[in-house]
C-alpha cells in the first residue's frame, strides 16, 4: 500500500476570480483513480481559500487579517466543491487544518496522527489545507508547499506530489527564458538556489519556486522523493502517478 502526499495550488484551483472548476473535478478523477484503481492512501493539501473567499467577497488582500478573513470564507466553499464531486465517486472527505506550530507540539502531532490513520484506514480523504485563520505572521509556514512536506513527514507518506501552474522545475524561470530547460531528475539542491527571490505566478499564491525547492529539500534530506508537475494539465502526472512511467514532470530524490 503506497500512501501519497498530492498538493494542489491557488493558481490551478482559480481563473479569472472564479474557482476553476473543471481543473478542479480533473484532479479529483486523478485522485478517484488512484485510490481505487491503484490502492494508493492519498492525502490531498488543497491550497485556495483565500482565492475561493474572494470570488465571494471583494476585500484587500494585501492585509493579512482580511486574507485570513477571505480562507474563512473560502474555505468551506472549496470543501462544498471537493465533497460534490468526490460524492461521483463514492469517496468521502474530510478536513484537516493545521499549523506550523502543531508540529512543533508532540502531543498536537500524535493527535493529528491518530485522526490521520483512522481517517485513511476508512478509505476517507483527507484534505488539509493551513488554518489561516488562527496562525499569525510568524506562524505561518507561508505557503502551502512547505506545510504539504510536513504532512509527508509526519504523515509517513511515500512520496509527495506538488501539481502546480508550472510543469516541473526548470534551469532558469521559463517565464523570463525562452531557452529554460525542464530537469527531469533532480537528486541534489544547493542553498543558493533557496535565496532566489519568491516568484509566485498568482496574486493568491505564496509560494513561487523557492518554496517547493525549500519542500523537496526537507524530503530529500529525510528520504522522501517529491515529483512536481502541472496541474492544468494532468496527463504528465498520470503517466508518471497512474502509469509508473516518468515522461515529464521533475522528481527530486537523493541518490
Ligand atoms: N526555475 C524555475 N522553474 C520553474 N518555475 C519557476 C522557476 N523560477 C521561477 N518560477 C516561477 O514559479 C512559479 C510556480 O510557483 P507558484 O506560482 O507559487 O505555484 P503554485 O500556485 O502552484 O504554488 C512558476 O509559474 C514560475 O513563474
Ligand atoms: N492557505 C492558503 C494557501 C495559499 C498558498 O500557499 O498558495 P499556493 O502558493 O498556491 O500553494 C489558501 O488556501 O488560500
Amino acid at each position: 500500500m503506497k500512501r501519497l502526499v498530492i498538493k494542489v495550488g491557488t493558481a490551478v484551483l482559480t481563473q479569472n476570480n472564479e474557482l476553476a472548476l473543471e481543473r478542479l473535478g480533473n484532479l479529483v478523477d486523478l485522485i478517484a483513480k488512484l485510490k481505487n484503481e491503484k490502492n494508493y492512501e492519498v492525502i490531498l493539501v488543497s491550497s485556495g481559500a483565500v482565492g475561493a473567499g474572494f470570488t465571494k467577497l471583494k476585500l484587500d488582500k494585501k492585509q493579512i487579517a482580511n486574507r485570513q478573513a477571505l480562507a474563512a470564507i473560502g474555505q468551506p466553499l472549496l470543501m462544498k466543491h471537493y465533497k460534490k464531486k468526490f460524492q461521483e465517486y463514492d469517496i468521502k472527505c474530510a478536513q484537516m487544518l493545521l499549523i506550523a506550530d502543531d508540529f512543533d507540539s508532540r502531543k498536537r502531532t500524535k493527535n493529528a496522527q491518530n485522526v490521520m490513520e483512522i481517517l485513511l484506514s476508512n478509505n476517507i480523504l483527507p484534505i488539509l489545507n493551513e488554518n489561516d485563520v488562527i496562525a499569525n505572521y510568524e506562524l505561518l509556514f507561508g505557503d502551502n508547499d512547505q506545510l504539504a512536506a510536513h504532512v509527508a513527514y509526519h504523515f509517513k507518506a511515500d512520496m509527495l506530489a506538488i501539481l502546480s501552474d508550472i510543469d516541473g522545475y526548470y534551469n532558469k524561470n521559463p517565464r523570463e527564458f525562452d531557452d529554460a530547460v525542464l530537469q527531469k531528475n533532480i537528486s541534489f539542491i544547493d542553498d543558493c538556489e533557496l535565496e532566489m527571490k519568491h516568484t509566485p505566478n498568482s496574486e493568491f499564491a505564496t509560494g513561487g519556486i523557492v518554496t517547493k525547492l525549500k519542500a523537496a529539500k526537507f524530503l530529500m534530506n529525510n528520504n522522501i522523493p517529491m515529483y512536481l508537475s502541472s496541474g492544468f494539465d494532468l496527463t504528465n502526472a498520470y503517466d508518471f502517478l497512474v502509469e509508473e512511467n516518468h515522461k515529464s514532470g521533475t522528481l527530486f530524490k537523493a541518490q
